[in-house]
């Protein structure tokens, strides 16, 4: 693995194969569980769709399959496309199928979205949720904000620079208040979504960004390197964790257009 010079609260992991990133995401993961779990008894994350659910599949296997305490786990998403959840677009559909159903964990843990209401009140279900389970502290409060504090959000990001449904350009890039938003004018189907807003995503202890490919290699460069004033606003730029740390896991391919990096061991 390469390891990108870099900021104190932000690391960039460089991986020479998928192999090698997603037994690297898969450790990432796991030991944030456990010390999350000594700490506060659970462990809450919260999961995009896309790529990523592929690349966290070694968690279904020896030996995080067994040595993860997967009872402490509450699940959400990140972004949730407003489909069925037996849609082949829908991320709980993607996610349960592909890593949910392998391992043992809680069935009420698992909050995903009402599928059967509107993208307004998705949302605001949602907020509600999420706001009973700030107050039985399963979910953290930040301490700089009231927002929720998730132990693990997990983000992909877009060829344009989308995290989440949070797009290039897009009013709700601007959301202050509210912890879960709405859209029915995603550029990228399906068109109507919920999406955590960024002082969610950056109230987080860990924000973990994965992208791999080398169609995503220009906008790594412009989400990641210090290019000056003319640098383009993409959302994946403004993932800032206030008091937390982000880390970026990419495979060659991605990196290969970042200025500079140096091998470690
Ligand atoms: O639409 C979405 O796209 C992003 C990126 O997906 P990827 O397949 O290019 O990795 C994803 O992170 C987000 O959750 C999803 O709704």
């Amino acid at each position: 693995m390469a390891l990108c010079g870099d900021h104190k609260d932000r690391e960039v992991r460089i991986h020479e194969s998928l192999e090698e990133l997603s037994t690297d995401l898969a450790d990432y993961i796991a030991e944030l569980s456990e010390a999350s779990v000594k700490e506060r008894g659970v462990f809450s994350i919260a999961l995009s769709g896309g790529s990523l659910i592929s690349l966290m599949g070694k968690l279904c296997e020896a030996p995080y399959n067994k040595t993860v305490d997967w009872a402490k786990w509450y699940i959400f998403w990140a972004d949730e496309r407003v489909v069925a959840k037996s849609h082949a677009d829908s991320n709980y559909k993607l996610a349960k199928d592909n890593l949910l159903s392998k391992v043992p964990i809680v069935p009420s843990h698992v909050h995903s979205i009402n599928d059967s209401v509107s993208a307004e009140e998705a949302a605001d279900e949602y907020k509600f949720v999420i706001r009973q389970l700030v107050k039985s502290r399963i979910v953290s409060v930040s301490d700089v904000s009231d927002s929720p504090k998730f132990d693990l959000i997990l983000l992909g990001m877009g060829s344009d620079g989308h995290v989440a449904s949070l797009f290039p350009d897009h009013s709700v890039l601007e959301e202050k208040d509210e912890w879960v938003a709405f859209i029915t004018d995603s550029p990228k189907p399906p068109p109507e979504r919920i999406t955590f807003t960024l002082p969610v995503i950056n109230s987080a202890s860990n924000v973990a960004i994965v992208v791999t490919g080398e169609n995503k290699a220009e906008t790594v460069h412009l989400a990641i390197d210090d290019i000056g004033p003319d640098c383009p606003l993409l959302p994946a730029r403004l993932v800032q964790p206030r008091k937390g740390k982000l880390t970026w896991f990419l495979d060659n391919n991605a990196a290969s257009k970042l200025d500079n990096y140096q091998f470690s061991e």
